[in-house]
C-alpha cells in the first residue's frame, strides 16, 4: 500500500502532532516540504488545499486538510481513539488542550524577540498553572498508566509531545508533577515512540530563523 504523504514546511508548526501520531502508530510516511511559493501555489491551483491552507495529507485515496480533522481520522484508523464515545470525548478534550498549548509555542516563533520571550514565558506559566496540574490530577484520579481507559491513545502521544516541547523552554517544568514525570518516562519507552525520539527520525527540531523566513516568504506574511 502507498504510504501517507504529508505536505508542509520543513518544521513543526501544525504538522508535528500528525508526525507524532503516525510514528507512534508505527506507520511509515513520506513528506513533501514546501520551500517555495510556487510549490504552495501549485497545490492551491490543483485544488488540493480546501481552504488554501496546509497541513495537507494524502492518505487512503483522500486529500485531507485541517489539523484536527486529520488527527482524529488517524486516531480512529489506528485504534488510538478510545473504546466508546465517552472515552473518545475525553481524548478530544485532552488533545484540544495540548494542541492549544503547542500552537501558542509555534506561533511565538513568529513574534519579534522581546514579544516572543514574553509569549514563551506565558506558555511555561500556562503549562505549570493550567495544563500540567490538570493532567497530573487526571493521572492521580484515574490511577492508570494511560490518560484514558488504561489503554494507550492519541491523548497520551500528544501529552508527551507537549511535555517535551515545554521542557525545551524550561527543563524544570515537571519538578512539581511526579505523576507526569513517571508518565513521560513510561510513554517515551513505548518502542515506536522511543524510535521516533532517536536522532535521524522524521521528528522536526524547534523552529529557527530559517524556518520562520521560509514560512513568511511562502505565505507572504
Ligand atoms: C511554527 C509554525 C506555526 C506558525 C505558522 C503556522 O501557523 C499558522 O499561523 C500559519 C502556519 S500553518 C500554515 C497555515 N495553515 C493554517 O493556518 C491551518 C489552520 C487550520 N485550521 C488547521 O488546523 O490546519 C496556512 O496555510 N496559511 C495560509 C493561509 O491561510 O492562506
Amino acid at each position: 500500500a502507498t504510504k501517507p504523504k504529508l505536505f508542509y514546511f520543513r518544521g513543526r508548526g501544525r504538522m508535528e502532532s500528525i508526525r507524532w501520531l503516525l510514528a507512534a502508530a508505527g506507520v511509515e510516511f513520506e513528506e513533501e516540504f514546501i520551500e517555495t511559493t510556487e510549490q504552495y501555489e501549485k497545490l492551491q491551483k490543483d485544488g488540493r488545499l480546501l481552504f488554501g491552507q496546509v497541513p495537507m495529507i494524502e492518505i487512503d485515496g483522500m486529500v485531507l486538510t485541517q489539523t484536527r480533522a486529520i488527527l482524529s481520522y488517524l486516531a480512529a484508523k489506528y485504534d488510538l481513539y478510545g473504546k466508546d464515545l465517552k472515552e473518545t470525548v475525553r481524548i478530544n478534550m485532552y488533545t484540544d488542550g495540548t494542541l492549544d498549548l503547542m500552537l501558542m509555542i509555534a506561533l511565538a516563533a513568529f513574534k519579534p524577540p522581546a514579544e516572543k520571550e514574553q509569549d514563551l514565558a506565558l506558555v511555561v506559566k500556562g503549562a505549570k498553572t493550567r495544563y500540567f496540574p490538570a493532567f497530573e490530577k487526571i493521572l492521580k484520579d484515574h490511577g492508570e498508566d494511560f490518560l484514558v481507559g488504561n489503554k494507550f491513545s492519541w491523548a497520551d502521544i500528544q501529552l508527551l509531545e507537549a511535555i517535551l516541547m515545554v521542557e525545551e523552554l524550561d527543563a524544570s517544568v515537571l519538578s512539581d508533577f511526579s505523576l507526569l514525570k513517571a508518565f513521560k518516562t513510561r510513554i517515551s519507552n513505548i518502542p515506536t515512540i522511543k524510535k521516533f525520539l532517536q536522532p535521524g527520525s522524521q521528528r522536526q527540531p524547534p523552529p529557527d530563523s530559517h524556518y520562520v523566513k521560509v514560512v513568511r516568504s511562502v505565505l507572504h506574511f
